[in-house]
């Protein structure tokens, strides 16, 4: 979007505006620049800018907008302006920063920008000081893009759900920006080959390429034969598949990560403020705390700075790791407060969720299903997928022709029944071990095959429906394709043909005696498969856990687009091995940011709309700036992990200064949690509304962000366990694409230096 005023194929600088046109109805995206050439004579005085619309102050000066310094000689503000006011005029003032002096407006007649374009030249703006006799005079850029509605909106609430004022540096969590396109000069040092192919290099073996696979595939093996490897081939050898994709490891659970909570009577028994306590047990100290009805969540560490409540100063806890008794059932950690509440004071039943799958053949169910996992499992809910389809060719093999299926074949339908019984006794039994979220996965589409699923889990968990309708014959064909190529059943089916016709009257049977659901809680997907049109019905659905359901799910569609994930060019703090920290970058991270513009342009050359998320630090800031063409935001959610009191230190530092932070880190790096700074655990946790956004939007994204925050992101969407994530490899300079599509997830990695 917007591409017509900034788009600079050949490194000129040209502000055309080809195909503003066509792109009429948006809102009006300003980005205004002054460049200083003195930093020292002028910093004590600020920028602003005012004009004839509300939003800079009406000519009132004391409403002036006041610029932000991007570096160290330049000045920058962004806005938008609504459609009715698309004239605007407005000039730069001066405001001294600490006196009530006057402030200084800049000399010559106002400028003007009408409907998005400059009138005249962007003349400098020249200021006369003391009475006259001192003339100030600045670079002015100036540039207007019109934005979508679309898009807008898609900043905007992401600005809304995530503006908070740092209390790191005093700027917005989020904001909007677009920078033009100085830096972009010097692109022949940082050119790439015409051909992007050219930089591709492998991807790891345990990539993010879903798409490859039959989600169906991935899903929970029988109990009563997962030992029995004889069945594995009539499953087209697939029931502990190792190969590439995502991986069967559930993430860690309970046991593994041993989650420790108090007695809920002395959590409630006060305040009612609820914890989310990932590990470790009471000591003494923070019992003091709990009889207040207060915890904190610690994450791990060496022995903590705990603070008293009665005492003014840090004391050192040498206790934290003594007692670790009371597991909680199902709280990994990375769970939010308000899940762990739900199950600790909720009936026995709702600590463990059943989701039940109900559609007919090629409507998503497994797809949902997967993706569903995937994300719950990213998230530190202890999650399965039990999909009755591999049940059935584990124990009734792969050849089932579309006869067995059919509504009046009784011995078919009891023999899909036992099927459906023993995966729905695996996932109850499961559950009963600890197991949090269940998916089953069938067809259920009968209301008698429901009830029956209904009676096995009364008094043992909560159960809702999730139902895919689609209405769209183009799209029921094309999934009808796709079955025939990636599942097992037609795996022995050499005629492509042939198996389309056996699936075709499969599904016939399934048709007539189909009944939707009516019953009990459920949720109804109908055509949610674009990300615009579709809807979502909800009834009888309560609780933490399945309101985020409904909101994930609201959100995701299959629109194919690719979202480019990379982390800043090498920082100067990178060169000397220091961690976290707000520096600038090095002379290969500049090269890198020329080359990411380079390879952007090229990459997305044909989208419309496209936007560049970075985090408020200035390394990915400055690896973006050279990107010209589309919107830039910036997201608090996607700073580095905060390495808290150790910010700054080299790891050899760490290690010498604070060996117990250090060995405890080594431990378990993805508990640990810096000294008033995060774990990989809390980066998670902040990250899911950058995952929804993520979900929701149907333009391709580039992520800058950082080492921590991109191992988590692509975690999610390679379905990596939660223990793997502070150990994936995110080199520097090195494109993750992760293609979004129908068929699931595909990966690509790019290395450009
Ligand atoms: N909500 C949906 N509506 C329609 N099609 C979908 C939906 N979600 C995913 N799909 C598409 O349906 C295809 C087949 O889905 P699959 O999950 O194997 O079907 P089912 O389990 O219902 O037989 C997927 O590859 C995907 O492209
Ligand atoms: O969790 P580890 O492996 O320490 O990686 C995170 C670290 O990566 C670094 C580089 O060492 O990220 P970044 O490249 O954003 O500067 C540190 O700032 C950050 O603390």
């Amino acid at each position: 979007m917007g591409t017509g005023s900034s788009k600079n194929p050949d490194c000129s600088s040209s502000h055309g505006s080809d195909d503003r046109e066509d792109q009429g109805g948006g809102q009006l995206y300003v980005s205004l620049k002054m460049e200083e050439n003195s930093y020292l004579l002028k910093s004590e005085l600020i920028p602003h800018v005012y004009g004839s619309v509300p939003l800079v102050g009406s000519w009132d000066p004391s409403k002036a907008l006041a610029m932000e310094r991007e570096s160290s000689s330049m000045w920058e503000l962004s806005f938008v302006v609504p459609p009715n006011h698309e004239t605007l005029d407005f000039k730069f003032l001066l405001k001294p920063k600490y006196s009530n002096s006057p402030c200084v407006v800049e000399e010559g007649p106002n400028r003007l920008l009408t409907g998005g374009t400059l009138q005249g030249d962007a003349r400098s703006a020249v200021f006369r000081l003391s009475g006259g006799e001192v003339l100030l005079e600045y670079r002015v850029f100036i540039k207007a893009d019109r934005v979508s509605p679309f898009d807008l909106a898609a900043s905007w609430r992401a600005y809304q759900e995530n503006l908070q004022p740092s209390t790191v540096r005093g700027i917005p969590d989020v904001s909007m920006n677009s920078v033009p396109e100085s830096g972009t000069e010097n692109c022949s040092s940082a050119s790439l080959e015409l051909d992007l192919e050219h930089y591709v290099v492998p991807a790891p073996t345990t990539s993010a390429n879903s798409g490859l696979l039959y989600a169906a595939n991935m899903t929970e093996t029988p109990r009563s034969l997962s030992h029995a490897n004889a069945f594995s081939k009539a499953a087209g050898g697939a029931s502990h598949p190792v190969s590439i994709g995502v991986p069967t490891e559930r993430p860690a659970t309970i046991k593994e990560m041993e989650v420790i909570v108090p007695d809920p009577t002395i959590v409630y028994s006060s305040s009612g403020i609820v914890e989310s306590k990932s590990v470790g047990t009471l000591s003494s100290l923070q019992k003091q705390d709990g009889q207040r009805g207060l915890f904190v969540d610690r994450g791990v560490g060496s022995p903590r700075l705990v603070k008293s409540p009665s005492l003014t100063t840090f004391t050192v806890d040498q206790n934290v790791h003594s007692e670790a008794k009371n597991p909680i059932p199902a709280a990994a950690g990375a769970v939010a407060a308000a899940a762990v509440a739900d199950q600790m004071l909720g009936p026995k039943e709702d600590r463990h969720l059943a989701i039940v799958l109900v559609g007919l053949p090629a409507r998503g169910k497994t797809f949902t299903a997967a993706k569903l996992t995937r994300y719950l499992r990213w998230l530190g809910h202890d999650t399965k997928h039990f999909n009755v389809g591999k049940y059935r060719r584990l124990k009734l093999g792969t050849n089932q022709s579309a006869d067995f299926f059919r509504g009046d074949n009784p011995e078919g339908i009891e023999a899909r029944n036992e099927v459906a019984a023993l995966a729905m006794e695996d996932m109850i039994a499961w559950m009963q071990e600890g197991g949090q979220v269940g998916i089953f996965d069938a067809t259920n589409s009968s209301r008698k095959r429901r009830n029956m699923l209904m009676r096995m889990a009364e008094g043992k968990c909560k159960i809702f429906f999730l139902e895919t309708i689609c209405n769209d014959r183009q799209i029921i064909e094309r999934n009808i394709r796709l079955k025939i190529q990636q599942s097992p059943d037609y795996a022995e089916e050499p005629d492509f043909e042939a198996g389309y016709w056996d699936f075709r009257s499969r599904l016939d049977n399934y048709e007539k005696v189909y009944e939707t659901v009516e019953e009990g809680s459920y949720i109804k997907m109908i055509d949610m498969v674009s990300g615009h049109g579709g809807q979502i019905q909800v009834n009888n659905i309560s609780g933490y856990l399945p309101g985020r359901i409904v909101f994930f799910l609201v959100n995701t569609h299959l629109t194919p687009r690719p979202i480019l994930l990379t982390r800043h060019g090498e920082s100067r703090d990178n060169v000397r091995g220091r961690i976290g920290g707000d520096s600038v970058l090095s002379d290969t991270g500049e090269v890198y940011a020329k080359k990411l513009a380079n390879f952007v342009e090229k990459r997305l050359k044909n989208e419309r709309a496209a936007s560049i998320w970075t985090s408020t630090l200035q390394r990915t800031i400055l690896t973006a700036n050279p990107i010209v063409g589309f919107p830039k935001i910036q997201w608090r959610a996607l700073d580095e992990i905060n390495a808290g009191v150790c910010d700054g230190m080299t790891y050899e530092e760490i290690k010498k200064n604070m060996p117990d932070e250090y060995e405890s880190r080594k431990k378990d790096k993805l508990r640990y949690r810096y000294p008033r700074g995060e774990s990989y655990l809390d980066v998670i946790q902040r990250l899911e509304p950058v995952i929804i956004e993520l979900e929701r939007q149907r333009a391709p994204v580039v992520v800058i962000s950082h080492q921590a925050v991109l191992r988590a992101l692509y975690a999610y969407f390679a379905d990596r366990p939660l223990k793997e994530i502070p150990h994936i490899e995110v080199p520097l300079h090195t494109i993750i694409e992760i293609q979004m599509g129908v068929s699931g997830v595909q990966e690509k990695r790019y290395k450009l230096m």
